[in-house]
């Protein structure tokens, strides 16, 4: 089963403070997203209203083409991993995965095992004994294991250490390659993570400022480092987003399309093209001088 999943004219509004505005994007099924904006962005907001925690103050949501608000059908094949506060929640981990096998249809009891024994979780510790990256790894063992069609991941990674979250990475795309589902994940480690996501969301005060392919959203950033006056002359009229003077030399990021042609001619003119990362672009793209 594979969900698409639809966002029309989306608000949300928390009394006066306006959290998203007028927020629309498709999301093909099968595929993972990523989804950056900076502190207070709206990206909780949002996943908070794909996983029903809340309705949209306007506009709606489609799950596989259906309202999920108060929809079990639908929301019993999505699945929320989010920072949990866990401090009175004395099951064991254990107990836990019971919970999760009885309330998901394809919940996957032999890979949550294989999970625990990958993130060395103690399954009889309570849980709010575990540290807090252990709470994170079991979340991410649950949300994996549930094998939802729809799995949003909420900064899931918080407090794990870096060769867990390499773990969960892996995983994460071992399970896509095994049965593709529709996965979204928010993140501030965008240069540690941006391998995984095959298209790419970015949000800035409550709005979509950017929904493109990975691929072809770094292939639209460049930097172009030489001779001050020629790179200033091979830039002009293109999207600046950084420059960089030192001495004689300078080095500017664009963003846009280079064709083959411009791009021969900054070689021919001694100028150093690059391409620049998507934490480049996020930062750039979402900056308070834009
Ligand atoms: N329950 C709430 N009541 C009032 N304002 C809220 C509520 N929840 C969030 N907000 C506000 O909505 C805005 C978006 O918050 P949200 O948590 O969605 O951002 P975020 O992008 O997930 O941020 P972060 O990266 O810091 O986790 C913020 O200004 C926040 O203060």
């Amino acid at each position: 089963m594979i969900f698409d999943i639809e966002v029309n004219n989306v608000s949300l509004k928390y009394k006066d403070f306006a959290a998203l505005n007028n927020i629309s994007f498709k999301l093909k099924g099968g595929q993972i997203y990523g989804l950056l904006g900076r502190n207070g962005a709206g990206k909780t907001s949002l996943l908070s209203l794909l996983a029903s925690f809340r309705q949209p103050t306007a506009g709606n949501i489609k799950i596989g083409g259906e309202t999920p608000f108060e929809n079990a059908d639908i929301m019993q094949h999505a699945s929320f991993i989010y920072d949990k506060d866990y401090k009175d929640e004395w099951n064991k981990v254990s107990v836990m995965l019971k919970f999760a096998e009885r309330y998901r249809l394809n919940f996957d009891m032999d890979y949550a095992r294989q999970l625990v024994d990958r993130f060395k979780l103690p399954l009889n510790k309570p849980v709010n004994k575990l540290s807090k990256g252990m709470q994170s790894a079991m979340n991410v063992t649950i949300g994996l294991a549930s094998r939802t069609p729809v799995i949003i991941f909420d900064e899931a990674y918080l407090g794990m250490d870096a060769p867990n979250r390499e773990i969960f990475y892996k995983e994460l795309l071992e399970e896509q390659s095994r049965q593709p589902r529709t996965m979204i994940l928010s993140t501030h480690l965008v240069s540690e993570m941006d391998y995984l996501f095959d298209e790419v969301l970015i949000i800035d005060k409550g709005d979509l400022v950017l929904h493109k392919n990975y691929e072809d959203l770094v292939s639209s950033g460049f930097s172009i480092t030489g001779d001050s006056n020629s790179v200033d002359t091979f830039v002009k009229g293109m999207q600046k987003l950084n420059e960089k003077e030192l001495g004689n030399t300078k080095s500017v990021m664009v963003y846009g399309d280079l064709s083959e042609e411009m791009r021969l001619e900054g070689q021919r003119i001694g100028l150093e093209i690059g391409q620049v990362s998507l934490q480049d672009l996020f930062i750039y793209l979402t900056s308070e001088e834009d």
